[in-house]
């Protein structure tokens, strides 16, 4: 990959955290980008991410090996026509789109298939923009790969490389198949969180004390719904058949817990909290994903000042780093649950040992 030259068109979040995975597990690969904001690429230049700056889609393209699309999905398909009169032989597209079978279809009608296979990085954030983009955001999280029906073997190896470049895990998945996983775990989830955050808008007293009291549970269910809402339109609006499907699945779900409780059955209730008790357990933590970041564990301080400096000299004593730090404001583990999480296994462990010595009390994170 070392002498891969890449283009990125649309350099944000996603775009700009697989630029920086690719820097900084191939120093010598050459980067070329072009996106909206010109301040941006500029900044990409100076942090040694981007080689080249592009001012458009033209000429220069024709010197990459890959193209990512990293805009948001209908601007992705319609990059295609654009970029088609400056692909080299032999030269590659990808996307990281949320959805698969719009793009696919728009490549398919332009005779496209031998020179694209699709991505999806299975990971994020709530948070846009290039300033929010880091070299190990994609790290550890599953990276599905679609090829077309006539993609080579050799072009969907490019891809499944650039995700392991990345610290990612490819996964070859059809397309089709992807849409329909991705409504029920990604985009439904999306809808509901911001229509029950509408709601309790909606409901909230003239005060807004429902706002001021949402707690733990509010809060990590519907972090989701800061999501960039021109990115989220153009997902729903090209997964509809999917996400219909899945939300009237739901409705009905939803209408049987109404049944329920309006029949005060409260065995119904508790079958409904043990179902789902058990089987989220069942889902692993291990990987980052759209839950929460992996390595992290929570450690019950002493609430007073000096508490948090004390725990991050011990740590950055033994050269430990920490990825995120944090006051678990839902108090579910009791007061000054503070949580840290770490980039590696190895840190957390190495951690772990550490604040153990110092007789902290340490929880692990399930
Ligand atoms: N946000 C997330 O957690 C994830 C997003 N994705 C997908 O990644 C893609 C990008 O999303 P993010 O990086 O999160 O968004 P973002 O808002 O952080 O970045 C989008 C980038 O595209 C540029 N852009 C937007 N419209 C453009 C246009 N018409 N022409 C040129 N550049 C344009 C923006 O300037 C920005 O650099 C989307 O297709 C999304 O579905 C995939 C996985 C996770
Ligand atoms: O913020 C989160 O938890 C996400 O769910 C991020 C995300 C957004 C879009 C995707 O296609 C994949 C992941």
């Amino acid at each position: 990959m070392k002498d891969t030259i890449f283009g990125f068109i649309g350099l944000g979040l996603i775009g700009g955290s697989i630029a920086k995975g690719i820097k900084r597990a191939c120093p010598d690969a050459r980067i070329m980008a072009y996106m909206r904001t010109r301040a941006k690429l500029e900044q990409a230049k100076a942090d040694g991410i981007v080689d080249v700056i592009l001012d458009g889609i033209g000429e220069p393209l024709r010197e990459c090996d890959i193209i990512f699309l990293c805009t948001p999905v209908e601007y992705n398909a319609q990059y295609l026509t654009q970029i088609r009169p400056f692909l080299k032989p032999g030269a590659l597209i990808s996307d990281v789109g949320s959805t698969k079978e719009d793009i696919h279809c728009v490549v398919t009608s332009l005779g496209m298939e031998d020179v694209f296979v699709g991505g999806h990085p299975m990971a994020g954030s709530e948070k846009t923009g290039y300033e929010n983009a880091t070299d190990h955001l994609l790290e550890n999280a599953y990276y599905i790969v679609t090829p077309t029906a006539l993609s080579s073997g050799e072009d969907a190896d490019r891809i499944v490389t650039v995700a392991k470049l990345i610290g990612s895990i490819p996964i070859v998945l059809d397309y089709h198949e992807h849409d329909r996983i991705v409504a029920a775990i990604s985009h439904l989830p999306h809808l509901i969180a911001s229509s029950l955050v509408n709601l309790v808008k909606d409901s909230d007293t003239h005060d807004e004390l429902m706002k001021r009291l949402a707690a733990g549970g509010f809060k990590d269910i519907t972090r989701i719904a800061s999501s960039s809402p021109e990115m989220w339109e153009q997902i729903c609006m090209t997964n509809t058949g999917n996400i219909i499907d899945m939300m009237e699945s739901y409705i009905a779900s939803l209408n049987q817990i109404l049944h329920s409780l309006k029949a005060h059955q409260g065995k119904d209730i508790y079958e409904l909290f043990n179902t789902s008790r058990a089987y989220r357990n069942s889902i692993s933590e291990n990987r980052r994903g759209s839950v929460t970041p992996e390595y992290a564990f929570t450690v019950d301080i002493v609430d007073e000042p000096g508490a948090i400096s004390t725990l991050s000299c011990i740590l950055s004593a033994r050269g430990i780093s920490i990825c995120n730090i944090g006051i678990n404001h839902n108090r579910e583990q009791g007061e000054g649950a503070l949580k840290i999480v770490f980039y590696d296994e190895a840190s957390m462990k190495q951690a772990w040992a550490q604040l153990k010595k110092y007789n902290y009390e340490l929880i692990p994170k399930h």
